[in-house]
């Protein structure tokens, strides 16, 4: 069958791939505290991601540690700028690694040896005057200024809960176009309402860990209902339940950004548009995951808090 790739609209009329297939943190990441160390297998599996149809979309942070490897794959590749969307994040956790996020990105396309992103966020919202020297709101111009001049195609934010997106909001001049948050069935709002708000107010989400149900399920007995429920959907599309997750997610109008070691799971997502799920089998997988406890596998210091509202859509 003929490759078809989708995407979605973001706020400012551009279009972005509706997946990415190769996140660089999580399984790669090497601690922000970790310089030096380089990983071939991140190299290969970038690598091998170029070589597959339509645009790849690379997910990448200055926290990850992990440029060195995306400068080699991107020298590596035939694939013409066009056909590669990159993500990259501006790390404000304590302590900073560069300055400030003009600062942090004028690095960052220095190592990776390109021109602009496509897209750039804030990596978090915890970011105030006293531990970084500058304001959430004053961090926010910055990637306007970034914005404006193109070295930032879109620019967006970060496990944003709706307090700290209501601050943004008030400020901007450019809405940011993406808030990149944990996301999946069994975890549907990373902080209360923030699916929600996002979606009205015209922000794209992006869901790391779309796939965490698959990390969780168990193996020494019967799964439930939820697994069950995914395992029927994947044979009966001849897909692999990471596909029916991944497509789930795409139909909940959200972007996943999935990472693999294995190749037929980068090629399997990036082959993500060859089937599609029916309203009610979307619904019923949305259902099953709410009806299951929450999950949360990042930030767990920060947002713990909310998980028994994770589940409340
Ligand atoms: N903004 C932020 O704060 C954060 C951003 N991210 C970004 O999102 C990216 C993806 O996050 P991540 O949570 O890893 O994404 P996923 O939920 O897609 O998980 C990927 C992991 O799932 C495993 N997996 C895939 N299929 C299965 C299966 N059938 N059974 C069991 N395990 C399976 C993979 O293992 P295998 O390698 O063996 O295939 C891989 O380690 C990161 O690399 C990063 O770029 C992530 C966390 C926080």
């Amino acid at each position: 069958m003929s490759f078809s790739q989708e995407f979605f609209t973001l706020n400012n009329g551009n279009k972005i791939p509706a997946i990415s297939i190769i996140g660089t943190g999580t399984k790669w990441h090497h601690g922000k505290l970790e310089s030096g160390k380089f990983s071939d297998e991140l190299v290969d599996q970038l690598q091998y991601a170029l070589t597959l149809p339509g645009i790849i979309h690379i997910d990448a942070a200055e926290m990850y540690n992990t440029y060195p490897e995306v400068n080699k794959a991107l020298k590596s590749t035939s694939k013409v700028r066009d056909e590669i969307f990159i993500t990259d994040k501006y790390y404000s956790g304590s302590p900073k690694l560069t300055e400030n996020p003009i600062a942090g990105l004028t690095k960052s396309l220095k190592e990776l040896e390109l021109d602009y992103v496509d897209l750039y966020l804030l990596h978090s919202p915890f970011i105030t005057k006293e531990s970084c020297g500058y304001t959430m709101e004053e961090a926010w111009k910055q990637m306007e200024k970034l914005y404006k001049d193109g070295k930032a195609k879109n620019i967006g934010v970060s496990n944003f809960s709706v307090d700290d997106l209501k601050r943004i909001l008030k400020i901007c001049e450019i809405k940011p176009q993406i808030n990149q948050i944990e996301f999946n069935a069994f975890l549907q709002n990373q902080t209360p309402g923030i699916v929600k708000f996002c979606q009205d107010h015209d922000i794209l989400v992006e869901a790391y860990s779309p796939l965490g149900p698959l990390r969780k399920k168990p193996t020494d007995r019967d799964p439930g209902p939820f697994y069950q429920y995914i395992e029927e959907l994947a044979k009966k599309y001849g897909k692999s339940e990471g596909q029916v997750l991944l497509r789930w997610v795409t139909k909940r109008k959200i972007l996943p950004i999935t990472t693999s070691g294995k190749e037929e799971r980068i090629k399997d997502a990036q082959d993500l548009f060859s089937f599609d799920l029916t309203s009610e089998e979307v619904e019923k997988i949305t259902k099953l995951g709410l009806a299951h406890e929450p999950s949360r596998l990042y930030w767990k210091n920060n947002y713990s808090q909310f998980d028994s509202e994770s589940q409340k859509v």
